[in-house]
């Protein structure tokens, strides 16, 4: 499954030129018993099975010494912290992070007080494994990594960088079914162009994601481009 983050794109090449290492670590790779089993049946009873605790033990302890200092172990699951933008920032700033993805149930509470420094989840939806939502802090938190992303300034423009959504975007054609594209955007006016695409970020923000708005401190500029967007709007 880590091929996708490993082989393609952005976080590809990042692995490449060497700005970021990726070691797997496969409970699988640590039984003990001839058919490899890596879940055991809960205590309690009820519906399903948790990760067996000797291979999964094993296998953090062992990434955990490879590791060496310094490393922040991660547990995805739907238990943990929201992941959002300032997180990916954070944990930017890790020089190890080990991301452990739960399958079946999850995995024995005791190992979550023993081996896991920050619980995150990155949404209040079900998933099979903890490996996609690994798979995305991984995506996250490599662009934001000095060096991966050619153009810095996308970074910093990505939305929610600055905690607004995206504003609209075009290309060619310039008609597209019957649609022209923002005149602004064709005018050569980069002063203009940056402006517009603050208001249609604010505006965007507050028409999907008011929540969002509240703890940003506009700057006098944005608020009045905000208003004039809302006026628009509502007219
Ligand atoms: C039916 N349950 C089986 C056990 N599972 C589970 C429980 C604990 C750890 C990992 C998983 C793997 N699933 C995840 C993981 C993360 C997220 C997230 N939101 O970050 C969503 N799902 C949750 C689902």
């Amino acid at each position: 499954m880590f091929d996708s983050v490993s082989n393609y794109g952005v976080t590809g090449r990042a692995l490449k030129k060497g700005i970021f290492e990726l070691h797997r670590w496969n409970p699988r790779d640590f039984t003990l018993d001839k058919h490899r089993t890596v879940d055991d049946r809960p205590y309690g009873g009820g519906p399903g099975m948790l990760m067996m605790v000797q291979p999964l033990q094993d296998a953090i302890r062992a990434a955990k010494a490879q590791a060496g200092e310094g490393v922040k172990t991660i547990y995805l699951s739907p238990q943990g912290k929201k992941f959002d933008q300032v997180a990916a920032h954070n944990m930017a700033k890790q020089s190890k992070l080990l991301l452990v993805c739960g399958r079946y149930e999850g995995i024995d509470e005791r190992l979550i007080e023993s081996e896991i420094d920050e619980e995150w989840s990155i949404g209040d939806f079900v998933l099979s494994g903890g490996e996609l939502p690994a798979m995305t802090l991984i995506d996250a938190v490599t662009r934001l990594l000095p060096g991966v992303l050619g153009h810095n300034l996308s970074a910093e423009q990505d939305s929610f960088q600055n905690g607004l959504l995206d504003c609209p975007h075009y290309t060619r054609p310039e008609v597209l079914n019957d649609k022209a594209v923002p005149q602004v955007l064709l005018s050569g006016n980069h002063a203009k162009i940056e402006q517009w695409r603050m208001q249609q970020a604010l505006g965007r923000t507050w028409l999907r994601r008011p929540e969002l708005l509240t703890n940003l401190a506009l700057t006098d500029e944005q608020k009045q481009l905000l208003e004039a967007f809302q006026t628009d709007y509502l007219q």
